[in-house]
């Protein structure tokens, strides 16, 4: 059978500083989807991509998602862009998932650059800023891909469907109810024979990677509240029920240092891991001082790869992200806060899901804050959640993706179950009954979520050529 022809990565090649700035244009629209105040730029991002879509010929459809209520402000939920090229019959049709919204991102928070300025770094050749790994860099890599096959007068051998969402950070709200609509008869998803999502990453800083396994999470915010206004520590020290030592108290109970958690009866649904499992671990091409470099500190809770390992693709782990309400600023602000809010989640894995955890959190979290005997008050709130996933790495789409990585970087990927959550993943795979894979195009030290986030330009290239690869490959199963 043939190989891709070779106009298609020259053509890459070739475009390479135009690909570059269209992605530096995405990345200077901070669309922040958690936040309130950057609505308008999820909705800008939205337009920005639709654009970009219309030039390569796609049909597009917006899909209204309904509104939310985020931070007490009622809001208009980003469009979904749904989008279809070819509707050849004797063609498969492949559906491309991706996102176009961003965790937020402060150049005070420790970034070395603005994170919504693109900085290429010569030395390196890093593309710095929010969004270039998670996930614009990826979905303008299907575009890249798109491109080079119609610039170099190369039929597309596969009909596509586009989902690109702008809540995917914030819980993808409405997606699901969107997904199992559109996959029934006659709608916008039926027919789709594969799924294909590019949003995660490599393992590791040289062995590309297929993902067939996702974690879910449950994420709460617990608010404890009682004075009517904040209080002067001085006078009131000592004398009154104190919201933060009570939050302390209880979130302190939640897990232990080495990773353990507490919460009765969570860890005990857990999938028994079996001595096959064990032996794909161990046979990845990783070490530990791998997740040292990606953490930028020797910090591993373990000297041994697999558990390393297996701590991020199968086991659960529980978070503490923050505290809302807490004095935060610089400066030695003697105040009692009237009323905090904690956030934490639990990322989770196969058999566990926000139904069987959320009442255990919930029971555990009121019989220990009455330990407390505090006369302040408790509410409990689940932000969001999402079932863990796992797919066949055997499917003709994976091998489809194996043939592209061999094409493309010279060697076999890694086969992963990636730590992190696409809730609509496991919405995909059941409403459509389909087989969906996790082709990752960023490294393992990217950065996702944190301060000065990068995709390597190599790895934007290369990865726009091995999604490119990936649509030829798969036409061809
Ligand atoms: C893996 C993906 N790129 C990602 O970052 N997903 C987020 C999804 C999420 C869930 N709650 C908030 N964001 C993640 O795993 O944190
Ligand atoms: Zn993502
Ligand atoms: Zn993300």
């Amino acid at each position: 059978m043939s190989s891709i022809p070779v106009q298609i990565p020259a053509y890459i090649d070739a475009n390479a500083k135009a690909f570059v700035d269209r992605l530096a244009r995405a990345v200077a629209i901070p669309s922040i989807s958690g936040d309130v105040n950057n609505r308008k730029d999820v909705f800008a991002m939205a337009d920005f991509l639709e654009g970009e879509l219309v030039k390569l010929g796609v049909s597009v459809k917006r899909a209204k998602l309904g509104k939310q209520v985020l931070d007490g402000v009622e809001l208009e939920l980003p469009d979904a862009i749904l989008g279809t090229l070819g509707s050849d019959k004797a063609k498969k049709t492949i559906l491309l998932y991706g996102h176009f919204d961003v965790q937020p991102a402060l150049k005070s928070d420790g970034w070395d650059t603005e994170p919504f300025v693109l900085t290429e770094d010569p030395a390196t050749g890093r593309l710095i800023g929010r969004g270039s790994s998670d996930d614009k860099g990826p979905v303008l890599g299907w575009l890249n891909a798109i491109e080079a096959y119609q610039k170099s007068n190369v039929e597309i051998p596969v009909n596509i469907k586009f989902c690109f969402e702008g809540m995917e950070e914030s819980g993808s709200e409405g997606l699901d109810e969107l997904i199992e609509a559109e996959a029934k008869a006659g709608g916008y998803f039926h027919g789709v024979d594969a799924v294909c999502i590019s949003d995660n990453y490599w393992l590791n800083t040289r062995t590309p990677a297929l993902t067939y396994g996702l974690r879910g999470i449950s994420y709460y915010k617990i608010t404890i509240a009682g004075p009517a206004r904040d209080l002067h520590s001085g006078v009131f020290g000592r004398t009154v029920h104190e919201p933060m030592t009570d939050l302390i108290t209880l979130m302190s109970k939640l897990v232990t240092p080495s990773g353990d958690i507490l919460v009765p009866g969570v860890e005990d649904l857990v999938a028994p891991l079996t001595e096959q499992e064990k032996a794909r671990y161990v046979s990845l091409d990783y070490s530990v001082s791998d997740v040292e470099h990606s953490a930028g500190a020797k910090v591993a809770l373990s000297d041994d790869k697999a558990t390393v390992l297996m701590g991020r693709m199968r086991y659960p782990s529980l978070s503490l992200h923050g505290i809302e309400g807490a004095f935060s600023a610089p400066g030695a602000k003697t105040v009692i806060p009237a009323k905090v809010s904690g956030k934490f989640s639990i990322r989770l894995v196969p058999d566990q899901t926000p139904a069987l955890v959320d009442p255990l959190v919930i029971a555990y979290l009121k019989s220990e804050f009455a330990k407390l005997n505090t006369k302040n008050t408790l509410s409990i709130e689940n932000l969001h959640g999402g079932k863990p996933w796992v797919a066949d790495p055997d499917h003709w789409n994976y091998e489809a993706a194996k043939r592209a990585t061999k094409a493309v970087y010279g060697r076999a990927p890694d086969l992963t179950r990636e730590g992190g959550s696409i809730p609509v993943t496991l919405t995909f795979a059941e409403s459509l009954g389909v087989n969906v894979l996790l082709l990752p195009m960023g490294r393992g030290d990217d950065g996702a979520h944190s301060t000065n986030e990068k995709l390597d330009k190599s790895n934007f290239l290369q990865g726009s050529k091995l999604l490119g690869t990936y649509l030829w490959e798969v036409a061809k199963s």
